[in-house]
């Protein structure tokens, strides 16, 4: 698991640090950092490009041509703000042999110190042209010139990074924007208490039978989901409980005969009524949102196990609050909307997706999973994590059906609802990028690729 610190925490964890240390010699152990992954990038090529900016992010870039001009690499710089590039840089950059340019020139690599934590706000208009003009491969000081370091937020002109080199922990731009290939630097700062976290596989244990555990210990999933119209969504959420747990599942619905043909060791009924007992629920996939969907949302709140609303069981939840009533306030809740779903329910996302899940989660008291290309997960007690796609190919039809199973079935099996979330938004991942192998693939896909990412998974 690795941790995400906001910008003024890092940088009141580096004030607390530069007191202590001689001066100086946090940019210098920053620098050789961008540095030495500069010469590994350019992997005997002699040619670089500085771009700096006013503040310490161009110091670092300065610093960085220094030590490159000692390993006898060509290093130009442009100076976005001459007045007020950082001194001591510049007079070591220049000592070593450094050139000040107007140009960006044909370079192997350009190195962007343009700015970094302390700025807001695009690229602007100087910054943009030079950036445009750059054809080598970018490395970000830091992070990406023209992205918010706090929320990954893109309005405007920004630099797209090759590689990004960043000091001491990760910010919240670095999971939540594409910043390239990510590489921390150890600068000895040590912060505590991440503001969200990042999960790695090693970090996931997906629950697996033990010698005494039969079909109903290990946890009964129960889908309602589906309709007449949707039989599919039915289909493709019971398909990744059955398959993301060997424990059972049942479900309750009006695409039993689909399900039956489909997935034979499911036990079908027609309704909620009957479907005897289960340890979680996932409702709401392909449902609709008509008074019988309102009925079984009703009761499955009111049935004291943990659920999981996903799709039309959001939307019954934003046009009837009186739903909120069912639900013993204890019962765990997992919440799976995507931006439009999230709007319905608590108003728009904005652009700090991780701030906007945890508002939401304390409010509904409920783990919040908010999709997209980076998957929030907020819990209601603060808890964050984000989970990004390694491609785009989950962005398929009924992809959002198959997380649900693969929730319902990880809370069935006792994972608590904000890891049972953040598991299942693993997996999902892993699962689309070994279905699509570098293709589209279908939802169906997807869910029959489950068993592989949970073996993946499982042996990391
Ligand atoms: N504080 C520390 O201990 C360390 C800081 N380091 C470096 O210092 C950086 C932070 O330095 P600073 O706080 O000086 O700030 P920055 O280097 O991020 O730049 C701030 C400057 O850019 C201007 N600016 C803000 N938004 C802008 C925009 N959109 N376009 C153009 N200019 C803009 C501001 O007016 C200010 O002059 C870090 O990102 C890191 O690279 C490293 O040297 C490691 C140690
Ligand atoms: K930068």
């Amino acid at each position: 698991m690795r941790g995400v610190w906001h910008t003024e925490r890092v940088k009141s964890a580096e004030e607390e640090l530069m007191a202590v240390v001689p001066p100086g010699s946090l940019m210098r152990k920053a620098a050789f950092g961008v540095a030495t992954h500069a010469l590994r990038l350019l992997s005997g090529r002699r040619r670089v490009t500085l771009l700096v900016g006013a503040g310490n992010n161009g110091g670092d870039a300065l610093w960085a041509g220094y030590f490159l001009r000692r390993r006898g690499v060509g290093v130009s710089a442009i100076l976005l703000n001459p007045a007020k590039a950082h001194a001591e840089g510049l007079s070591a950059f220049r000592r070593a042999g450094g050139r000040i340019v107007d140009e960006v020139g044909t370079p192997d690599l350009v190195i962007d110190g343009i700015v970094g934590l302390s700025a807001r706000g695009p690229l602007r208009p100087d910054a943009a042209a030079l950036v445009e003009s750059v054809r080598a491969p970018i490395l970000a000081v830091d992070l990406p010139s023209g992205i918010d370091p706090d929320t990954g937020e893109i309005s405007g002109p920004f630099v797209r990074a090759h590689t990004t080199v960043t000091f001491g922990c990760l910010k919240p731009v670095h999971a939540l924007a594409d910043c390239g290939d990510v590489h921390l630097v150890d600068i000895g700062l040590r912060p505590t208490d991440p503001d969200f976290v990042l999960l790695d596989r090693s970090d996931i244990a997906w629950p697996v039978p033990g010698p005494s555990d039969d079909k109903y210990t290990q946890g009964v999933t129960g889908v309602a989901a589906g309709s007449a119209t949707y039989p599919g969504a039915a289909v493709l959420s019971t398909g990744a409980a059955v398959l993301a747990t060997s424990g059972m599942v049942r479900y309750a619905g009006p695409a039993a005969d689909a399900i039956r043909a489909r997935w034979p060791e499911t036990i079908c009924t027609g309704s909620i009524t009957d479907a005897g007992r289960v340890q979680a629920w996932v409702v709401g996939p392909g449902t609709g949102t008509g008074s019988s969907s309102d009925g079984v949302l009703r009761s499955v709140l009111e049935a004291g196990v943990p659920v999981i609303a996903d799709a039309d069981a959001i939307t019954l939840l934003a046009q009837h609050p009186t739903l909120w009533d069912a639900r013993d306030p204890d019962t765990p809740l997992v919440l799976t909307p995507h931006d439009r779903e999230f709007e319905r329910l608590a108003g728009p996302v904005g652009v700090d997706r991780v701030a906007a899940a945890r508002k939401a989660a304390q409010r509904f008291n409920a783990v919040v999973l908010l999709k997209g290309h980076r998957t929030v997960v907020a819990a209601p007690d603060g808890r964050a994590l984000v989970n990004s796609a390694t491609s785009s190919w989950p962005a398929t039809a009924g992809s959002g059906d198959v997380l649900s199973g693969i929730i319902g079935a990880l809370l069935a099996g006792g994972v608590e609802p904000f890891l049972a979330a953040g598991y299942a938004a693993y997996a999902h991942v892993l699962a689309a990028e070994l279905a699509a192998d570098g293709a589209p693939v279908p939802a169906s896909g997807l869910m029959e690729a489950i068993p592989a990412a949970i073996r993946a998974l499982r042996r990391s």
